[in-house]
């Protein structure tokens, strides 16, 4: 099945039958399988599906940290399969933003020496004005001198987010952003990823086991055994748990344990 949704707007996120193969002959694992999808500038997508069912394959295939064993990914225009090491990634340095459950921030670093990083690695002189503007916009102003262990669960991530946005991606892609954070610091963060799609266009592509945090995005794709099984366009909570039961999700008590959200059966 093929997830675009406007054929005449061109898609940032264009993947073109990606199938991942891991390992030999033998213990041939098919993690992607000719998974097609096109993702629209400013929009905010949600990667479901059971454990297993290829979710982080399809973010790190999508955002160029892994390859495709064949396919196309297309990011900004760029087919990936088109650039060497080095320059995959500058263009990931450049162009995408990472937003990780685990936050990854230095800690000897003060916020604002974080959220610069990326920028200073890119040999980028930080605007100031451009700073200032991310941080007010996570709500980080008065904390710019504060180093990461000074913080909340949910500034540390605002944190992150501001670092993503910094150099003003074509795509972030998070991965479980808020699957360390507890219900009310989750919804916070969330609805600061939603404010960056709607407020400065930013598209967003996060994959997560958590309804609640799926139902924040535009729409949400389902995987299963590496194949896009099905899309949901404005997700409420209740469609996408329903359609997580169909996919089995439910049936896992690992997943119903990690997503730190009680969802009613
Ligand atoms: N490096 C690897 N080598 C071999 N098999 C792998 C590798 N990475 C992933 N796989 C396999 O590919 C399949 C998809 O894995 P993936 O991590 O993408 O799933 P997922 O949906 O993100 O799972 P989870 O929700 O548990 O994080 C799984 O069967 C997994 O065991």
């Amino acid at each position: 099945m093929d997830g675009t949704q406007d054929p005449h707007a061109r898609p940032v996120v264009r993947l073109d039958a990606v199938s991942r193969l891991y390992g030999g002959s033998k213990n041939r694992v098919t993690a992607l399988d000719n998974v097609s999808i096109s993702l629209q500038r400013g929009t905010f997508t949600a990667v479901m599906g059971p454990s297993g069912s290829g979710k982080s394959t399809f973010l790190h295939c999508a955002a160029g940290l892994d390859r495709p064993t064949s396919g196309a990914v297309h990011l900004d225009g760029v087919d990936l399969a088109s650039l060497r090491e080095k320059a995959l990634t500058k263009f990931r340095r450049e162009r995408i933003g990472f937003v990780f459950q685990a936050f990854n921030l230095l800690p000897a670093l003060s916020v604002v020496d974080n959220v610069t990083l990326p920028l200073r690695l890119a040999g980028k002189r930080p605007k100031k004005g451009v700073v200032d503007e991310v941080l007010e916009h996570v709500g980080l102003s008065g904390k710019r001198r504060s180093r990461p262990g000074e913080l909340s669960g949910g500034q540390q991530q605002r944190v992150a987010i501001a670092r993503a946005l910094v150099t003003q991606p074509a795509v972030i892609f998070g991965d479980e952003p808020t699957g360390a954070l507890d219900t009310r610091t989750a919804a916070e963060v969330l609805m600061l990823v939603r404010q960056s799609v709607d407020v400065v266009g930013q598209t967003v592509v996060m994959v997560t086991h958590d309804p609640v945090a799926a139902s924040y995005a535009d729409r949400v794709v389902f995987l299963a055994d590496g194949r896009l099984t099905g899309v949901v366009d404005r997700p409420t909570v209740e469609q996408v748990t329903e359609q997580l039961q169909k996919l089995g999700t439910w049936g896992d008590p690992f997943n119903i344990q990690r997503t730190g959200h009680e969802v009613r059966r």
